[in-house]
């Protein structure tokens, strides 16, 4: 069994300077191996896929539909048919409104978000609910981020259509209670999509077992490349559904004034894929199976308690979420009296350590917790302590630097 610190030897990014990358909610670094699957995948088979009936076409079709098969088992998909390539989250969680929110959406009906959603799960469902004139109801979590059971079952009602949850907020770090909201959901009648951006990363995920009807996913966020993102459906609400973008590839017959479209997965997969995309997904995963998410959660617990801890010794900052440091998955949002979170960002990037400052696309949470923006740092598996420990003590020094007492 490897030690966790034997991987990091993978990521030359991390070992090709000073840099201390505390930002991998935005964004993972990429494994070697899976740029060399990339790479390969141009070196050796790169050909339009899923067109050609030559032998490079068919190689690079095969790669892409056995990265599809990977993505499939990864996640508990019952056939790789409800596992369709988007560029990211984002798209993921559009397809689904527009393709069966617009469809399914009427009048009066009641679409339940939480007010801790990523703008990427809560813009498409504002569209949603203002073209079918339906409303938007939020779930609202207590200090620590926790949506309540009070809470969901007071909130979803005969008259939800849709619940659209995130299963790790981005800027709280809380992991939501997905599959008993999903249970209750079913419960009145409503389907439920999770976004899984910040939760696939970090954790074994099983949809089948959430009972999730939709979940969505990112590849760059899992050591995957940009570019590449998953949507899973339930194969029969995907049979249902109509296109979401259309072109090249996802249809069976065209005419001048109609068309039929092409089976799952392919009729949500318009014009030239991203294999290459698919085929450094599909490593990835392997590499995330290969370190193991046990390991990869008690090296995240751990640095994370080290972070939290040594914060918790600077009176003037003040940590949002969670006081448990294993209920954060690597996430710790923060703020400094007095300094502006863009400062401290600056300040600390002057040490060359990376966090994100801002609003994280969560302006309606930063409005509930009464922040305009706030500093986050978010760790990973390959983060050592010795980074944490350089962390904390750049992080005492943002006060000064910006003309206060320490
Ligand atoms: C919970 C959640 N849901 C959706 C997205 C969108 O992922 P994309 O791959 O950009 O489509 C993200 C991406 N959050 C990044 C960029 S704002 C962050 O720094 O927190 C997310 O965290």
């Amino acid at each position: 069994m490897a030690n966790i610190g034997d991987y990091r030897k993978d990521f030359d990014i991390l070992n090709s300077g000073d840099y201390v990358y505390f930002d991998n909610a935005a964004t993972s670094q990429r494994p070697n191996q899976v740029l060399d699957a990339i790479s390969n995948f141009y070196r050796t088979a790169n050909a339009n896929p899923l067109r050609g009936l030559y032998d490079w076409s068919i190689a690079a079709t095969d790669m892409y539909e056995d990265s599809r098969r990977v993505v499939a088992d990864f996640i508990g998909a019952a056939t790789p048919e409800e596992i369709i390539f988007t560029r990211n989250t984002s798209e993921s969680l559009n397809l689904v409104a527009y393709s069966y929110g617009l469809d399914n959406v009427s009048e009066g009906d009641e679409v339940v978000i939480s007010v801790m959603e990523h703008h990427s799960n809560i813009l498409p469902w504002q569209m949603v609910c203002r073209k079918k004139n339906a409303k938007l109801v939020y779930l609202e979590p207590d200090e620590e981020g926790v949506i309540s059971k009070e809470e969901y079952e007071s909130k979803i009602t005969d008259r939800t259509k849709v619940v659209a949850i995130g299963h790790v907020s981005n800027v709280m770090g809380v992991t939501n209670p997905v599959k008993e909201i999903v249970a209750y959901a079913k419960s009145k009648g409503a389907i439920v999509v999770v976004d899984g951006a910040q939760s696939t990363p970090h954790m074994k995920i099983n949809v089948q077992d959430l009972g999730a009807d939709f979940f969505a996913f990112s590849g760059h966020k899992m050591l995957g490349p940009m570019g590449i993102g998953v949507l899973y459906g339930r194969k029969e609400l995907l049979e249902n559904m109509s296109p979401f973008l259309t072109g090249g590839e996802m249809i069976e017959y065209v005419t001048r004034t109609d068309a039929t479209y092409a089976e799952l997965p392919h009729k949500f997969e318009a014009g030239t894929v991203n294999a290459s995309g698919a085929v450094g997904l599909a490593e990835a995963i392997r590499y995330l199976q290969n370190v193991g998410f046990e390991a990869i959660e008690a090296q995240e617990q751990k640095l994370t308690a080290l972070l939290m801890e040594g914060m918790s010794k600077l009176p003037y900052i003040k940590i949002y979420g969670s006081k448990d440091p294993k209920k954060h998955c690597g996430i710790v949002t923060f703020t400094i009296d007095g300094v502006h979170p863009h400062d401290i960002s600056s300040v600390l990037n002057d040490d060359h350590v990376c966090i994100r400052a801002g609003h994280h696309c969560a302006q309606p949470l930063m409005q509930f917790i009464g922040e305009g923006s706030t500093a986050r740092a978010s760790l990973y598996f390959y983060n050592t302590e010795e980074e944490v420990k350089i962390f904390l003590e750049k992080l005492a020094k943002v006060r000064e630097v910006m003309g206060y007492g320490a």
